[in-house]
């Protein structure tokens, strides 16, 4: 479960705050619209600690995230939240295999069971990428593979930034689906901003920014 208490935030040398007061709650998946400026990014970069909100609180369960020092809380992402940002970044010199390996040990110094890896890419339907590199894939497999690789790891909760918006209507709502399949069977807590409004339909919970 990931909450925030009136969370309120401006960059630093702006008169004005991105937004004030924000409180949310993401027991399972949440989707948060709104229009380009609005500050979804913004506010994804707060609920994975990379940014601390001027006042307010968040929380993941039972740890105020907003209150952690920044290697603590360099820390507890690593463990416990699993983030897909708009243009995934990967290291182009290993395969999608060796991307989302290397992820896992960096995140839990352990070794990951391949089969565990395999099972993930199965369940994104993209087994068959496995072995390539990430410049191979298409923008929807490299989106999927980065998918794989923020939940290889079973985070607490997976912060997805625009995961549709350069996708056709077929692989938009593939997506969609496989997000919320894979953080069901997890039980991992979900929130995906984005523009795209052909998500509405896919989540029961929706917040306007
Ligand atoms: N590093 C920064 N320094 C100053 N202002 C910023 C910075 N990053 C974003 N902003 C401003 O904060 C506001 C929110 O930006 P943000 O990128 O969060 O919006 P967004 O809703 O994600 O937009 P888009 O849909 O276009 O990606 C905008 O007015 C933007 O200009």
């Amino acid at each position: 479960m990931i909450q925030t208490k009136r969370i309120s935030y401006k960059y630093p040398k702006q008169e004005e705050l991105v937004f004030k007061d924000i409180s949310l709650s993401a027991s399972q998946a949440l989707l948060i619209s709104g229009e380009s400026g609005s500050g979804k990014s913004t506010l994804l970069h707060l609920l994975s600690g990379i940014l601390k909100p001027k006042s307010g609180k968040i929380l993941i369960d039972n740890t105020e995230l907003s209150r952690l020092k920044e290697y603590q809380t360099d820390r507890y992402r690593g463990k416990n939240i699993g983030i897909v940002f708009q243009k995934p970044a990967f290291i182009e010199s290993f395969s999608v295999f060796g991307n989302i390996e290397f992820h896992y040990w960096l995140a839990t110094r352990k070794k990951v069971p391949k089969q565990e890896i395999f099972n993930i890419l199965v369940q994104l339907d993209i087994a068959e990428q496995a072995n390539k590199f990430p410049r191979n894939l298409s923008t929807g497999q490299r989106q999927r593979a980065a998918i794989a690789r923020a939940i290889i790891n079973n985070p607490k909760v997976l912060l997805v930034d625009e995961p549709t918006s350069s996708l056709d209507n077929k692989n938009s709502h593939k997506v969609a689906g496989l997000l919320l399949e894979s953080v069901h069977e997890l039980e991992t807590s979900l929130i995906v901003v984005t523009h795209d409004d052909r998500l509405k339909k896919h989540f029961n919970n929706h917040m306007e920014l």
